[in-house]
């Protein structure tokens, strides 16, 4: 099976990201035929202040319901439908009354919605150059961890700043994760000193296959403009970046080999050499 991520510089113009979002995932497609395409987060749209981020979000359809969904949700359904392929959404802005949450959506190839996670972790912290982030003040968490699968594959699910949690990722391999799509829209100032290290250890301690598109370049925000690091990359079970891309707007696909996935498994089982339970809190040292 084939996968690629796509690499977007998405604005506040909700139209013109889906026309990005189009343009760069049938060059993918017709390039290089993957089985999946993957898109970074929020790549409907990345700057604007709060009231065009809440008109850019969207009310999903009650899951399994078949109903018509928004732009973002029906160009994405179409460009699974269109090329017989799995598109995951990368994540969108969900609308839930005045609130929004951080949503991916994975469809199949008949436009079948499979999988929807709202992200669990919030980016609210300083940068080392001192500008803050409060992603809370615009999104409420989600509460589940999802699995889901794209034709023989196992997926789970994860989204940006979860990237720093690995009991997170941990509990997607323990739910027979093989493949975990990571969409981001990572800071350039935390993305040069921490962004691969951080996929490459989760796909080194897990064992799966991470597949991590990213927005890329200059966005502008009312406070002025904010620079997301790009660098989407594919990992492969053992922690080798099999896939990357450059600077600016593309595409980056990898063939993802199950045989590999089962040889570091069998070869280093550390899922069976686990001692410790996921919530372990050990006692304080005592004087
Ligand atoms: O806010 C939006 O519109 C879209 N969402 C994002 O850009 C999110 C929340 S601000 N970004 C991150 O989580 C970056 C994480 C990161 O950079 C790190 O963990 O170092």
């Amino acid at each position: 099976m084939r996968v690629s991520v796509v690499q977007m510089n998405p604005g506040a113009d909700k139209a013109a990201n889906i026309a990005q979002a189009e343009r760069l995932s049938t060059a993918a497609i017709e390039a290089d035929r993957p089985d999946i395409v993957a898109l970074p987060e929020i790549w409907t749209c990345l700057g604007g202040d709060r009231a065009t981020k809440l008109a850019a979000a969207e009310l999903l359809p009650e899951p399994g319901s078949n109903a018509r969904g928004g732009e973002a949700y029906e160009a994405l359904r179409a460009m699974a439908v269109a090329n017989r392929i799995h598109v995951h959404g990368g994540s969108i802005g969900e609308r839930v009354g005045d609130r929004l949450r951080n949503t991916s959506l994975l469809f199949a190839p008949d436009g079948r919605e499979v999988a929807r996670y709202s992200k669990l972790h919030l980016f609210d912290i300083t940068a080392p150059d001192g500008t803050g982030y409060r992603e809370s003040s615009t999104y409420d968490a989600g509460s589940a961890v999802v699995t889901a699968r794209a034709g023989d594959t196992a997926c789970g699910l994860a989204i940006c700043y979860d990237v720093r949690f690995p009991e997170l990722f941990l509990s997607l391999r323990q739910a027979g994760a093989e493949l975990i799509f990571l969409p981001a829209a990572f800071t350039l100032q935390t993305g040069k000193d921490h962004w691969e290290v951080l996929v490459r250890a989760r796909a080194i301690e897990t064992q799966c296959w991470i597949a991590a598109p990213a927005t890329w370049g200059q966005h502008m925000e009312p406070k002025g403009p904010r620079h997301t690091f790009g660098h989407s990359l594919i990992c492969d079970p053992w922690g080798h970046v099999v896939a990357k891309c450059s600077d600016g707007t593309g595409w980056a696909t990898a063939r993802i080999d199950p045989a590999i996935t089962a040889r570091v498994r069998a070869d280093m089982p550390v899922l069976e050499h686990r001692r410790l339970p996921l919530d372990h809190r050990p006692a304080a040292p005592t004087a």
